[in-house]
């Protein structure tokens, strides 16, 4: 369109919106959901909501003034953005499904880049093209690369529109790799020279899962 230089703002803005005013809610309020939620702090949202099953400290909920939302349900009902920031996990793999997006605000946004496998890829499909939801975004497929009828590659709203997608790569900046590089060091040199790991980059340890992140078990 740009390339061919026949946009119209008309139809371009026809399905565009602010945050400001708007509820916005993370699935997930660890390390990424939780920094989510900081910066959306000066876009004036309506509120801000998380669903987890592990609460904020008070301190940190207050100073971006979240509120936590105890049942899911419940949570996407009131939500105009849900965003996806959880691991994947068996209590999470098709977490988002046809009866869960039946309890979304009709022509909410969905983001999820988190895990692909987390969102039912065809309920999502089907929830777009109906326009129960608005618009689908995120980098992360169930299978990468995705085969060439994967719904997520063509999907679109009944506007014709709707589909942010991209390749799984948007936190690979070279900073990015640059920080991995690093801590992919430290946890090898750790291990070779017997030092303790920093326990927020041990998922699986010697006895089992030692993360509270990837379920409740
Ligand atoms: N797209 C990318 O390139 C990219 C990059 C980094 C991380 N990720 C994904 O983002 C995820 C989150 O990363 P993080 O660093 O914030 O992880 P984290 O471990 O700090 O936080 C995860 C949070 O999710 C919560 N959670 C777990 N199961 C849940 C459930 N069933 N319902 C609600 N909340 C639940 C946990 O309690 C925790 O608070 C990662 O697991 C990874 O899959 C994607």
């Amino acid at each position: 369109m740009i390339e061919r230089g026949d946009w119209q703002v008309s139809q371009v803005a026809r399905n565009a919106f602010d945050l400001e005013g708007k509820v916005v809610g993370t699935i997930g309020a660890g390390r990424i959901g939780y920094r989510v939620l900081q910066r959306l702090k000066p876009f004036d949202c309506k509120e801000l909501l998380y669903y987890d099953y592990a609460a904020l400290p008070e301190k940190a909920a207050q100073e971006v003034g979240c509120r936590r939302v105890a049942d899911l349900k419940d949570f996407v009902s009131q939500c105009d953005v849900v965003a996806v920031n959880c691991p994947l996990h068996e209590g999470t793999k098709g977490l988002v499904n046809a009866e869960l997006l039946k309890h979304f605000k009709k022509g909410a946004w969905l983001v999820n880049t988190a895990r692909g496998a987390i969102c039912d890829k065809d309920a999502v499909a089907a929830a777009l093209k109906s326009g129960q939801i608005n618009g689908y975004a995120g980098d992360v497929w169930n299978v990468q690369p995705a085969p060439k009828d994967h719904a997520w590659r063509t999907m679109k709203n009944p506007l014709g529109g709707g589909n942010g997608m991209v390749p799984h790569y948007s936190g690979t900046t070279l900073d990015a790799q640059a920080r991995y590089a690093a801590g992919a060091k430290e946890i090898l040199e750790n291990y070779l020279h017997d030092k303790p790991q920093n326990p927020a980059n041990v998922i699986v340890g010697k006895k089992g899962y030692e993360t509270k992140a990837y379920g409740q078990r």
